[in-house]
């Protein structure tokens, strides 16, 4: 059975754990690790099978585990996704935001070549990433426009220096329209979608982003729309969020699930 590395131990972490725990995923989550101590001894004590809490993120891959997931923040990715690689670990992100660093995606896809390592990205929060990456080649234009609530949308860097104030918003209004690298950067724990849709298309400058505020949704919506050669592919994905942390969709989480999964079977896998 493989052995699996947590990094990250809030609401996805711990679903990907009982997911584990339960037979669900047939592996072995053998460490895990998160900044909070708080957070990987709550997880820990919902298992039945106990994995060890490491000490410092970098232990997590030091042990002999096959892959180390994150579901963490956009900064583990950084700090944590080289020494990963370096320690001959598969790396699942869900932080994929990460990646629109061209520096850290360059590092991380040139020591998964030079460790004959995988790097996994799973769909998360959206569908259709299979037929997009079929006609990268051809497409014209992309764009994703994502709507939550806004207390889904609290704590983003971007209303550092915002004037906008989401306590006073009452009906649905665009905060922001721009590029995916600026939307990840500003937004980081919202549109990791967006940069799944960059990677897997045009890129995250010509991938256009739009993200709505409204306060009549109990649902966070990604409306994605391509056009190429191949004609036009438009996906809605009305998700429901996770009631614990409403930034994240429930879907995100049961993508998570079934990557790892697949990653611990050996069986048929469906799709491109
Ligand atoms: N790819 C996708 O479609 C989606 C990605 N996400 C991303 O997945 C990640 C996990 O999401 P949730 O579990 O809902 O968030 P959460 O906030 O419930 O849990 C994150 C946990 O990671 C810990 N953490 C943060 N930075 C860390 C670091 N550098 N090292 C160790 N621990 C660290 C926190 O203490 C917290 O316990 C987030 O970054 C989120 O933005 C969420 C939804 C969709
Ligand atoms: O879960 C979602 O709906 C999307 C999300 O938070 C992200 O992409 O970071």
């Amino acid at each position: 059975m493989k052995k699996i590395g947590l990094l990250g131990c809030g609401v996805m972490g711990t679903q990907i754990a009982l997911a584990i725990d339960s037979g669900k995923i047939p592996g072995i989550l053998t460490h895990v690790y998160d900044d909070s101590k708080e957070a990987s001894s709550e997880l820990v004590s919902k298992l039945n099978n106990k994995p060890e809490i490491v000490e410092n993120s970098h232990l997590l891959s030091s042990h002999s585990v096959n892959i180390v997931v994150e579901a963490a923040s956009q900064n583990a990715v950084r700090d944590d996704g080289l020494s990963i690689l370096q320690n001959k670990r598969d790396f699942m992100i869900m932080s994929v935001g990460a990646l629109l660093d061209e520096s850290i995606y360059d590092i991380l896809y040139d020591a998964c070549d030079h460790f004959k390592k995988t790097i996994y990205l799973p769909s998360g929060a959206i569908a259709g990433l299979d037929g997009l990456k079929s006609i990268k080649g051809e497409l014209e234009s992309v764009s994703i426009t994502t709507t939550k609530h806004p207390r889904s949308l609290k704590g983003a860097q971007f209303f550092e220096t915002s004037e906008i104030n989401l306590d006073s918003i009452d009906s649905s209004t665009v905060i922001f329209e721009g590029n995916a690298r600026d939307a990840v950067s500003l937004f980081p724990a919202n549109v990791n979608v967006a940069a799944l849709v960059s990677l897997s298309g045009i890129g995250s400058d010509k991938t256009s982003v739009k993200i709505i505020a409204d306060p009549d949704t109990d649902k966070n919506t990604h409306h994605i729309e391509a056009v190429g050669k191949s004609g036009k592919m438009i996906f809605t994905i009305e998700n429901t969020p996770d009631p614990e942390n409403p930034k994240t969709s429930r879907l995100a989480i049961l993508s998570a699930i079934e990557t790892l999964r697949q990653y611990c079977s050996d069986d048929i896998q469906i799709g491109t």
